[in-house]
């Protein structure tokens, strides 16, 4: 299934957590379901932190990319994007903070739900949960920026 990060630009579609593009990456897939987003991801053996349970960098990790994708959906929505080829709104995380409040058992899928907290013009706030067999494990807050579409570009790039 597609998701808002199908529609980033190819440039942005690099990130180890989110982007289309990074064959060693986690690629997730942020859409909405309802009011809320949602994600889905599958953690790996070696995803372990101890026999188990999963890695928490690895769920800091998805809730980051999670946040960032709802983010650029909520922006989306409030500007009457109609998301098509690579015109999705570009967000980078200024800030993440997760709380990890049971161990995160391996082996079955993850889901993390997004809820659009706070929305300005260039910022966007998303509260997530990532549940485990339907045990909500880690709660994290997410604040993404829209950044340019030449953010992370040299800015002599056009001279080359
Ligand atoms: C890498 C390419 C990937 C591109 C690929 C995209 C795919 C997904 C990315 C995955 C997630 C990542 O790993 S992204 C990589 C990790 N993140 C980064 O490297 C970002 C580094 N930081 C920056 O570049 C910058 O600090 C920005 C863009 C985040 C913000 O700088 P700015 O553009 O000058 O904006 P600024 O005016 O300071 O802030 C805008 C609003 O956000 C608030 N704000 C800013 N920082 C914070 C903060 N830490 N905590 C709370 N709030 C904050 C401000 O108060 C303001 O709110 P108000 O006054 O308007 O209310």
């Amino acid at each position: 299934m597609k998701g808002i990060q199908d529609y980033y630009p190819d440039h942005f579609a690099q990130c180890y957590g989110c982007g289309r593009l990074n064959e060693h990456g986690h690629q997730i897939k942020t859409n909405w379901n309802g009011a809320e987003t949602i994600t889905k991801f599958v953690p790996k053996t070696y995803h372990t932190a101890i026999p188990g349970f999963v890695y928490g960098g690895l769920l800091a990790s998805l809730i980051d990319c999670h946040g960032t994708g709802s983010a650029a959906l909520a922006l989306a929505k409030a500007k009457n994007i109609v998301l098509d080829k690579s015109n999705a709104p570009r967000c980078v995380t200024a800030s993440l903070q997760v709380k990890y409040l049971k161990p995160t058992p391996i082996g079955s899928e993850i889901e993390i739900k997004g809820i659009i907290s706070e929305i300005t013009e260039r910022k966007v706030k998303v509260s997530c949960e990532l549940f485990a067999d339907d045990m909500l494990c880690v709660t994290g807050e997410v604040i993404a920026v829209l950044v340019p579409d030449n953010f992370g570009k040299p800015k002599n790039a056009n001279l080359q």
